[in-house]
């Protein structure tokens, strides 16, 4: 079963690129964390297709609106802001949303709508006949699904499919943040051959978040090296002219992490880290800590020397044998190009005639790197929110359970 993060805290998502809508379902969260749609949507903004000039140029508002699982006295607090509505059978229905509730333990569901497609773009994709783009999911989905298999947009493989990553993962940082404070925040680190020179993980506390965050939101792309990130927006332009596409890595850093959470071994932190963050749409590479670096290291370059008030430097990325270590989480995820590009490559139909493929229409980011941060930092806080609770469930250091 496709389900991210869980036992503990999981979500599930369900949705096409170019179907009516992405539906979220979030089950595990505790009760009691106010959650407001206000706070939720703007991790959505920074997500969706048209917030940013260097992304595609699909324009989606992507509003969400929370239909279960919140719930406060004053129903009008509740209540007040968001609507459904639909048209079945010559009938309307309009219904008001959640706005401002408070967390009852129970499934929270919530709606994103697809307005903005441009299905028609995708007709030289169609049927055993239909052309595959060499590094998308065309030729293994069309197969997979014995041609059942809906094609536009890239169907449940796009990166539409991760807004319910967002949504799930806004929940549980909320959560995080109002019971330890925790801050998760992302930064563009690469873009093709150009560097930022500056590390997230050497930057962000608790205390500079929020201004952190300031910063990232005002660059050109998000990315805490305000000269980096111009050159590489005016890389991005370039090589979108040209028909091309570019890699990118973004670094992702959670601040304000309770130390000791997290299996040891084959459902580690660190497994469960690198699998979410390493299995995300177009990732190439994940790194903890100093990554690949390490390599070329000595044992006594390498060891974080630690005091009795902790650890005095980083290279571990937060995370030893697996479990937390109150450190910072450090990852690094490298992307690769965009692979649906306007140049023309050698490829084949779904039944595997050879072609020159040429795309005939389509709008697609130029450098993927610019908008996954934040479906990052949302992975991130499923897994840590997940470990959270999986740690109050088995660690039996909490309060003795009375009724009365
Ligand atoms: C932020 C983001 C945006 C993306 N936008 C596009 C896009 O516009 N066009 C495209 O072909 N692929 C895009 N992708 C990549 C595809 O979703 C991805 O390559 C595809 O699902 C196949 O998965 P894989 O590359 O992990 O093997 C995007 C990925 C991310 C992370
Ligand atoms: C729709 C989104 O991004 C899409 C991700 C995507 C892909 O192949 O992953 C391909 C493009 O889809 P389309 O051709 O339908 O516009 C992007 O625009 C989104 O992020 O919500």
């Amino acid at each position: 079963m496709e389900i991210l993060g869980g036992p503990h805290y999981a979500v599930a998502g369900a949705g096409e690129s170019h179907g009516p809508a992405v539906t979220t379902i979030i089950h595990g969260c505790p009760p009691g964390h106010q959650i407001r749609r206000a706070e939720v949507q703007p991790f959505l903004d920074r997500r969706r297709p048209g917030g940013n000039k260097h992304g595609t140029p699909r324009n989606e508002k992507d509003k969400v609106v929370f239909l279960s699982g919140l719930y406060r006295d004053d129903v009008d607090v509740l209540l007040g802001g968001s609507t459904l509505g639909v048209n079945v059978d010559g009938a309307s229905f309009e219904t008001e949303g959640y706005e401002d509730g408070f967390t009852t333990g129970e499934p929270i569901a919530a709606i994103v709508l697809s307005t903005s497609k441009k299905s028609g773009d995708y007709t030289q994709f169609t049927g055993p006949g239909g052309e595959v783009r060499p590094g998308h999911t065309d030729l293994v989905k069309y197969h997979q699904s014995k041609g059942f298999v809906d094609i536009r947009g890239g169907g449940r493989s796009s990166y539409r499919s991760t807004i319910s990553d967002v949504i799930g993962g806004s929940v549980a940082r909320i959560v995080l943040q109002q019971l330890f404070g925790v801050r998760i925040l992302s930064s563009i680190s690469q873009v093709g051959s150009l560097r930022t020179s500056m590390k997230l993980g050497d930057k962000l506390s608790l205390e500079n978040a929020d201004e952190t965050q300031r910063q990232l939101d005002e660059a050109e792309i998000p990315s805490i090296d305000v000269e980096f990130a111009k050159a590489a927006g005016e890389a991005i332009k370039e090589t979108r002219r040209r028909g091309d596409s570019l890699g990118a890595a973004v670094e992702v850093v959670a601040v304000g992490v309770p130390p000791l959470l997290g299996n040891p071994l084959y459902q580690s932190l660190k497994v469960r880290l690198m699998g979410v963050l390493g299995g995300l749409n177009a990732v190439q590479s994940c790194e903890i800590g100093s990554g690949v670096d390490v390599v070329e290291r000595t044992g006594s370059d390498n060891n974080d020397p630690i005091r009795h008030d902790g650890y005095q430097s980083n290279t571990h990325g937060g995370l030893i044998g697996g479990i937390t270590t109150g450190n910072p989480l450090v990852a690094r995820v490298g992307f690769k190009p965009t692979s649906t590009i306007n140049l023309p490559q050698k490829s084949v139909t779904k039944n595997l005639r050879d072609i020159d493929f040429e795309l005939a229409k389509g709008r697609h980011d130029p450098c993927v790197g610019v908008r996954a941060g934040v479906t990052l930092e949302s992975r991130m806080a499923i897994e840590l929110l997940n470990s959270l609770l999986a740690y109050q469930a088995s660690a039996h250091a909490g309060d003795p359970i009375n009724l009365f």
